[in-house]
């Protein structure tokens, strides 16, 4: 039976030690880092991150607004705001959350904002620093997946990865940093996507497999070698009849998957929880680096 990485536990650990710094911080008479997110629209799932994320910054005491705009705004006023945010000296760092409506181009949004300010990693100034080994922010998905292969003491020099998905916030990321010349990281890296034929191919040889498809239990563990270490970021909420109406599925298949792997992590309470730990983790990064702070 395989181990778990506890992604829950690690995140109370990582906000315990934010918590602890904050609190110097206070005592030295500064202001408190300053979280800022934007939500657009009434997607359910959308809002109870950006709630969570409310709940975090409360915990690890950080001040933290939440900007709400209808899903109908225009291009320019989510631009002015991001502006504002830019300018605004008691803002250390601000996200936006995805996916946006349609009349909303996402790549200018993200160019707009300042890349100091930049705590999900997305701006391309950012996420060039990032695949040429600079100190810059990681995107939190994957600084959280590295940081729980690092308190796990998990093995990836020259282990064979596979990633399923490409996305900006995850798989493509997550690849170039697990190739990087780290730890972790230093594995042999395969991307794997929509277009990949028999992936099966790939994954049954891979010693780190890392799920970011969005497709409930679609690594089952007939595809999957005995040993290997199973990272799950998928979280889709699937209809049943509970009292909340949906359970949340991984893209993994735990059930079996558990039973062949060495290390697996679970859904809910693994890789969710250490994406909104590592969220926070930047924002105090760029409080720190800020230049109204020095
Ligand atoms: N735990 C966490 O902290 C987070 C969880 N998530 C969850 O992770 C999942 C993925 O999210 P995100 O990265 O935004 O995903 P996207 O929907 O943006 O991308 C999905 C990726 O998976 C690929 N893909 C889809 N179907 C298959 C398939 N059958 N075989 C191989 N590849 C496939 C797509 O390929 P192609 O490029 O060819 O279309 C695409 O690259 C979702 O469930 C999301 O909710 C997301 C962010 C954070
Ligand atoms: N600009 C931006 N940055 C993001 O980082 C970003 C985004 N947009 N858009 C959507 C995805 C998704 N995402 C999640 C983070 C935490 C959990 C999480 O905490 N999950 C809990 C369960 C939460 C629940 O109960 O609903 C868990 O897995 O245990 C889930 C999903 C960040 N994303």
């Amino acid at each position: 039976m395989a181990q778990i990485l506890d992604g829950l536990k690690v995140s109370k650990e990582v906000k315990a030690e934010i918590k602890e710094e904050v609190q110097k911080i206070l005592a030295n008479k500064r202001r408190a880092p300053h979280l800022v997110a934007i939500l657009v629209g009434n997607n359910g799932a959308s809002k109870a991150y950006v709630n969570s994320k409310v709940k975090d910054c409360e915990e690890v005491g950080f001040s933290s607004s939440l900007i709400k705009f209808p899903s109908t705004v225009a291009e320019s006023e989510l631009l002015e705001k991001i502006e504002e945010l830019n300018r605004s000296k008691d803002v250390d760092g601000f996200i936006v959350q995805l996916p946006l409506p349609k009349q909303i181009d996402q790549e200018k949004i993200i160019m707009a904002i300042d890349p100091r300010k930049d705590v999900d990693g997305f701006h391309p100034e950012n996420f060039g620093k990032m695949a040429l080994e600079m100190d810059t922010f990681l995107p939190a998905t994957p600084f959280g997946i590295l940081t729980l292969l690092e308190r796990y003491n998990i093995e990836t020099k020259g282990k064979n990865c596979v990633i399923i998905g490409r996305s900006r916030i995850v798989g493509k990321p997550m690849s170039i940093l697990m190739g990087r010349k780290d730890f972790p990281g230093n594995s042999t890296v395969t991307l794997t996507h929509s277009y990949t034929e028999h992936i099966e191919e790939y994954t049954k040889e891979a010693d780190i497999v890392i799920t970011a498809l969005g497709d409930p239990y679609f690594l089952k563990a007939e595809m999957i070698k005995e040993g290997a270490v199973i990272i799950d970021v998928g979280i889709t909420r699937v209809d049943d009849d509970s009292e909340k109406g949906y359970h949340l599925a991984g893209d993994v298949d735990f059930d079996s998957c558990a039973e062949k792997a060495s290390w697996i992590t679970p859904v809910p309470g693994g890789v969710g929880p250490m994406t909104r730990a590592m969220l926070m983790k930047n924002t105090i990064i760029a409080y720190k680096t800020s230049v109204y702070n020095d």
